[in-house]
C-alpha cells in the first residue's frame, strides 16, 4: 500500500503554492447538474477521489460524462434511473447529495445508507425532515433509503442544525419545487453560496444563500449553464499551517481571504502575517507560533475541516491551548497518532488541552481520515527523523498534488509503494 515518507526539517517552506478547486463545493454542484435538462459544463473541478466516485455516480444514474483535467461537462437529458449503489455510496458519503436532485427530477431516489465513518455517525435525519416538509415520503430497508413524491410544494423547513448537507440537498429538492421554501437556521457556508450561485446560474430562483435564511421558488426546469467552481478554503488554510509549523514564507495563490477568516484570524492570534494581494496572499510565519483557544463551529465560526491542521500546529506551539470540537463527536483521532510523534495531549469529552513541546519526533503513523492525514504530513514536516504515513487514500480524497505542492516549497517528501 502506498505511504507518505516525508523527512523533518528545520528549514522554513518558502515558494508558491496554488490552490485547486474546493473538493466540497464541487460535489454538491455536481450532485445538482443532475436537475439541468442539459449539459453543465464546469471548470476548476479538483481531479481528486471524490470527484472520480461522484462522476461514477452520475454515469451510473444516466449521465454522460466528458473529463479533461479539472473541466468537466456533465449531460443529464437522459437520467432515468434513481438508485445510488452501496458500492459506490459506500466510497465516500456525499454520494447521498444525489437524493435532492434525483427526487426533484424524477420523483424518487433510493439511496444506499451512507453509514457512519471515523470522525462521526453523521445521520441523515435532517435531509429527510427536509424531503418530507416538501410533501415526500421516505422508507428505509435493506440498507438503503428510499424517497418518494408525486409532486414536491414548497415548505417552511426549521433545520435544528445548520448541517451544510442538509441545506445542500434541500435546496437542490426544492429548486424545481411548487411554491416557495424557506430554509431556517441554513448552513451558511460559502459552499452553499457556491450551490446556490451554480443553481441560480441554470435559471433557479434562490436567495439568502450565506445567511441563515435561504428562499426558493420553484422554478419548472433548469437550463444548460458553463459554472466555475470556487477556491478550497481548506486546502489554501492546510499549506497556511504547512507555512506556520515550519516558520516559511509563502505565497498561497487562488484564494478568496473573505472564506477563510476564522482561520486567519487564529493564525494572526498565534502571531502569523498576512499580505494580501488580489486573489494570493503572502503567508510569513514567526520562529515560534503562539498558543491560542480553538472551537469549531458552524461558519462562519471555525471550521472543523480546519481543527486537526491547527491542533498539530498547538502541538509546537509556545505554551498550552484547549481545542474544542463542536461539530463532530469523533474527530480526534489524529490526536493518538500525533501522540506516537511526541506530541503531548489530553482528551476531555470534547475538547483536547494541547501542551507545546520543543520539537515532535518521527513515527510510523496512520491516516484515520481527510484532514487527520493532513495533519500528520504538516506534523512530519517539523518532526525530528523520517515519518511514514500510512493509509494515505483518505488524503487522496481532499487534497490535489499534496506531495508535489508541499516539495515544490522545500518539503522532504515522497510517495512510496
Ligand atoms: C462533502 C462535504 O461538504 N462535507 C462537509 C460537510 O459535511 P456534512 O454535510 O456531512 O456535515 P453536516 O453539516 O451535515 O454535519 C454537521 C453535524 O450535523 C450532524 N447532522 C447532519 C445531518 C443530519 O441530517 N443530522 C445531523 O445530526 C452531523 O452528524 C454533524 O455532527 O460539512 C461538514 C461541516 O462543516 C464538513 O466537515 C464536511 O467536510
Ligand atoms: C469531512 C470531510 O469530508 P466528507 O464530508 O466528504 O467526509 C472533509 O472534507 O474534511
Amino acid at each position: 500500500m502506498e505511504k507518505i515518507i516525508i523527512t523533518g526539517s528545520s528549514s522554513p517552506l518558502q515558494g508558491t503554492v496554488k490552490v485547486s478547486g474546493a473538493k466540497n463545493a464541487a460535489l454538491p454542484i455536481l450532485a445538482a447538474s443532475l436537475l439541468c435538462q442539459g449539459v453543465s459544463t464546469l471548470e476548476e473541478v479538483p481531479p481528486l477521489q471524490d470527484v472520480k466516485v461522484m462522476l461514477e455516480v452520475l454515469k451510473e444514474l444516466g449521465a454522460d460524462i466528458n473529463n479533461s483535467k479539472d473541466k468537466v461537462s456533465v449531460n443529464s437529458s437522459n437520467i432515468e434511473k434513481s438508485e445510488a449503489p452501496y458500492e459506490l455510496v459506500k466510497k465516500m458519503r456525499a454520494s447521498f447529495l444525489v437524493a435532492g436532485p434525483l427526487l426533484a427530477r424524477l420523483g424518487e431516489a433510493n439511496i444506499s445508507l451512507p453509514g457512519g465513518c471515523a470522525i462521526g455517525t453523521r445521520p441523515i435525519d435532517l435531509h429527510l425532515k427536509g424531503f418530507e416538509a416538501l410533501g415526500a415520503k421516505s422508507e428505509c430497508g435493506n440498507g438503503y433509503i428510499k424517497v418518494w413524491a408525486d409532486k414536491l410544494i414548497g415548505a417552511n423547513i426549521y433545520l435544528d442544525f445548520p448541517s451544510v448537507g442538509a441545506t445542500e440537498n434541500i435546496m437542490m429538492a426544492a429548486t424545481l419545487a411548487e411554491g416557495q421554501t424557506i430554509i431556517e437556521n441554513a448552513a451558511a457556508e460559502p459552499e452553499i453560496v457556491d450551490l446556490a450561485n451554480f443553481l441560480n446560474n441554470m435559471g433557479a430562483n434562490i436567495r439568502g444563500a450565506g445567511t441563515s435564511v435561504i428562499k426558493i421558488k420553484g422554478v419548472e426546469s433548469l437550463r444548460d449553464c458553463n459554472y466555475t467552481v470556487i477556491p478550497d478554503r481548506i486546502e489554501a488554510g492546510t499549506y497556511m499551517v504547512a507555512a506556520a509549523i515550519t516558520g516559511g514564507d509563502i505565497i498561497v495563490e487562488n484564494v478568496i481571504m473573505d472564506h477563510l477568516k476564522p482561520v486567519v484570524a487564529k493564525l494572526q492570534e498565534s502571531g502569523v502575517k498576512f499580505q494580501e494581494a488580489d486573489t494570493s496572499v503572502r503567508v510569513t510565519a514567526p520562529q515560534k507560533i503562539k498558543a491560542v483557544d480553538i472551537k469549531t463551529l458552524p461558519y462562519p465560526g471555525f471550521p472543523t475541516d480546519m481543527q486537526p491542521q491547527l491542533l498539530t500546529l498547538m502541538t509546537v506551539a509556545d505554551g498550552s491551548s484547549v481545542v474544542t470540537e463542536s461539530i463532530f463527536e469523533n474527530r480526534f483521532m489524529h490526536v493518538h497518532q500525533l501522540e506516537r510523534m511526541g506530541a503531548k495531549v489530553k482528551i476531555h469529552e470534547r475538547s483536547a488541552l494541547v501542551t507545546g513541546v520543543e520539537r515532535l519526533s518521527a513515527a510510523e503513523v496512520k491516516a484515520t481520515d481527510l484532514r487527520a492525514g493532513a495533519a500528520l504530513l504538516l506534523a512530519g514536516l517539523v518532526a525530528e527523523g523520517t515519518t511514514e504515513v500510512t493509509d494515505i487514500y483518505h488524503i487522496d480524497r481532499g487534497y490535489v498534488n499534496i506531495v508535489a505542492k508541499l516539495e515544490r516549497m522545500g518539503a522532504k517528501i515522497k510517495r512510496s509503494k
